[in-house]
């Protein structure tokens, strides 16, 4: 028989002033597995987050340790119980005691009975020389660090991470993000991790949940949410989109670029077609005439180039088609600055373009 999951969740509902915050959310996660919990503000994160620690209670759902239930019509195991560890946005260390006491807090007996376990923590965030050193003495990285091995100190079944990144220096964030990874990994917990980055998501997760309105609108590995998104909206969360409307006739719909599937879709419905800026094709005007058509990029429309920015590695290029009719936004390497009016010639690559159902 297989282990059950770490942490399961099932149809967890949680509401405010009858309005559903939460809404029949059901996820799971294995040890030494990153869940991130991804979505706008306000779309119910921090909910499902406390919800979880036993802070807060459903409605109703499930919530499950190790296939024991935590949280169910009939059950409530406090907090305490639970055996999960929790480091928050303000993560706060106690000012009064030193790093070797602030690290020992949840463990019975404090330092002087753990001083192994404490030791080999802070030698593996590299903090060892900082035993003794008081908080309001280490920069917001090495208090960070502090933070996140004394939630880790007493080897909770789950961690639960509320943006525990937003308080660092940009410069800082992604050195912590990587060690703070490499040492989750070793240590097996399974983490619930809060955020409003996708970016962070990206580079944290073995899987995503993409929250909208108290919803999971779609879960799975970073990779699959950024090239398979479930809407318009999931495709916007993670970059720029351009976006071309188009009617459907015979499950395809007709472009400047070509034709585009939209299977199943009725005739006479509009649709998106969406595409990353990343994912145009861009080639010179060759005295009025275009590269052929192709399978893997459809036809070329003529555009001009409205105007360009050199943002560092890449520029940022934007672009009207000459029928006036299309703005489309192309991220080229950083190199290539065309100058305003340059005619050029866009394609689409056909396996980075997503056609969804107008809503
Ligand atoms: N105790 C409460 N009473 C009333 N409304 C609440 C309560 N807690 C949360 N809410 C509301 O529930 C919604 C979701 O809040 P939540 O903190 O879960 O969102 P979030 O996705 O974590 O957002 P953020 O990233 O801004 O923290 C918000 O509209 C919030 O105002």
């Amino acid at each position: 028989m297989t282990a059950p999951p770490r942490l399961e969740v099932q149809s967890l509902t949680r509401s405010f002033n009858g309005q559903a915050v939460v809404e029949n959310v059901s996820f799971s996660v294995e040890a030494g597995q990153v869940a991130c919990l991804l979505g706008p503000s306000g779309c119910g994160k921090s909910t499902t987050l406390r919800l979880v620690a036993g802070v807060d209670m459903p409605d109703s759902g499930h919530i499950l340790v190790d296939g024991k239930t935590m949280c169910d019509a009939a059950t409530h195991v406090p907090p305490e119980r639970r055996s999960v560890g929790l480091m928050f946005q303000d993560f706060a260390l106690f000012p009064h005691l030193p790093v070797s006491e602030n690290v020992a807090f949840g463990l019975k007996g404090g330092f002087s009975a753990n001083r192994d376990r404490v030791r080999e923590l802070l030698a593996r965030v590299q903090m060892s020389s900082h035993i003794d050193s008081y908080p309001h003495q280490l920069s917001g990285g090495e208090q960070q660090r502090v933070a996140l091995i004394r939630a880790l100190a007493p080897q909770p079944r789950i961690l639960l991470m509320d943006e525990p990144f937003s308080g660092l220096d940009e410069r800082l964030r992604d050195g912590i993000r990587d060690e703070t990874l490499a040492l989750l990994k070793e240590e097996g917990t399974a983490v619930l991790l809060v955020t409003h980055e996708p970016d962070e998501a990206m580079r944290m997760a073995d899987q995503i949940l993409l929250m909208r309105r108290g919803r999971i609108v779609q879960q799975g590995a970073p990779y699959n949410l950024y090239n398979a998104p479930v809407d318009r909206e999931a495709a916007g969360f993670f970059s720029d989109i351009n976006i071309l409307t188009g009617k459907v006739q015979g499950a395809l719909t007709n472009t400047p670029f070509g034709e585009f599937l939209a299977p199943g879709v009725a005739d006479g419905q509009e649709v998106e077609i969406v595409i990353r800026p990343q994912h145009l094709k861009i080639d010179f005007d060759r005295a009025g005439r275009g590269p052929a058509p192709t399978a893997e990029n459809g036809s070329a429309a003529l555009a001009r180039v409205r105007r360009a920015r050199f943002l560092g590695r890449e520029s940022l290029v934007e672009f009207i088609t000459d029928n006036g009719e299309i703005t489309l936004n192309a991220t080229v390497p950083g190199v290539f600055l065309p100058s305003a009016d340059t005619p050029m010639w866009l394609m689409l690559r056909r396996d980075r373009v997503f056609v969804f159902p107008k809503k």
